[in-house]
């Protein structure tokens, strides 16, 4: 369904607003006139084959790769204005990457890199208790002092989903995190998800099908070559949603593309 510019909402209290949006990084169209909203505090799903623009359409939302033409906002900001826009309201993890040499970082000083703004840490006082917030959150509270590549890659992805937390985004956006976790893996990242939800947070995850997160997801988007070729509530949507048909309103969240510096000696964890 497009959206028709005579009644989008594109307001601050609009968290995802997509309009018209194609992208193309030079060989051939990736993304062909997206148009997408997400209203707050709603579970918005992006599904689709290899290859069907998924990521490429993740990586737009926040700035990671530059439209050919149309836009996207953030919170009534369009993403191009780059320092207006609300980046400590977004949370963003992306696709599993393997670290080469493996990272030696605890999971306590990659949560606590998410603290990151520019090059400056800036922890605070409470940080310590957010990182211990954040690593409970996805239940690894009892692991933070512990290597994470020592950790399975489930393990990893929810510290990783604990270190996009640690600043309380409005927003989260995670691409692919049930891809190569067992079942027990895939449960404990469900349900810390649904808490998120049950709390307000809005939330854009990019999957293969919907499995274990299918009872929190209440919107599935499927993208096929670059267009959306489907778009709606799927069969298991939560019920108890009042503003599910109500797409004009919205709400989002923070970001941090940086990497994880060695935080042992400088906060003597
Ligand atoms: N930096 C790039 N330059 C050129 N083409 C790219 C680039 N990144 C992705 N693509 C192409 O864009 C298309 C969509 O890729 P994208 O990663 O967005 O798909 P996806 O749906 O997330 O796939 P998957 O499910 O395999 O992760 C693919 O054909 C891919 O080869």
């Amino acid at each position: 369904m497009r959206c028709r510019r005579h009644w989008v909402v594109n307001s601050p209290t609009t968290a995802v607003l997509v309009e018209d949006l194609s992208v193309d990084l030079g060989t051939g169209p990736i993304l062909d006139g997206i148009d997408l909203q997400v209203p707050d505090g709603r579970a918005l799903a992006l599904l689709g084959a290899n290859g069907s623009g998924k990521t490429t359409l993740v990586k737009a939302l926040i700035g990671l790769v530059p439209p050919a033409s149309g836009r996207v906002s953030l919170y009534g900001t369009e993403v191009s204005a780059r320092r207006a826009v609300p980046w400590s309201r977004i949370g963003y993890v992306p696709q599993r990457v393997n670290t080469s040499p493996p990272m030696a970082a605890t999971a306590e000083e990659v949560v606590l890199s998410g603290l990151l703004t520019g090059r400056r840490l800036r922890p605070g006082p409470g940080s310590r208790g957010r990182v211990r917030d954040a690593l409970a959150e996805v239940g690894l509270a009892d692991r933070a002092g512990e290597s994470v590549h020592l950790f399975s890659g489930g393990q990893q992805q929810r510290v990783l989903i604990a270190r996009a937390l640690i600043r309380k985004p409005d927003l989260l956006i995670i691409d692919e995190p049930l891809s190569g976790i067992d079942r027990a893996s895939k449960l404990a990242l469900a349900a810390s998800l649904q808490r998120l939800r049950s709390a307000g947070t809005t939330i854009i995850v990019v999957l293969h099908e919907l499995a274990e997160l299918g009872p929190l997801i209440d919107r599935a988007v499927t993208l096929d070559q670059g267009r959306v070729i489907q778009d709606g509530a799927p069969p298991s949507a939560p019920s108890d949603d009042p503003g599910h048909h109500h797409p004009d309103t919205l709400q989002g969240a923070f970001i941090h593309r940086h990497p994880v510096p060695d935080l042992r000696a400088r906060w003597r964890l």
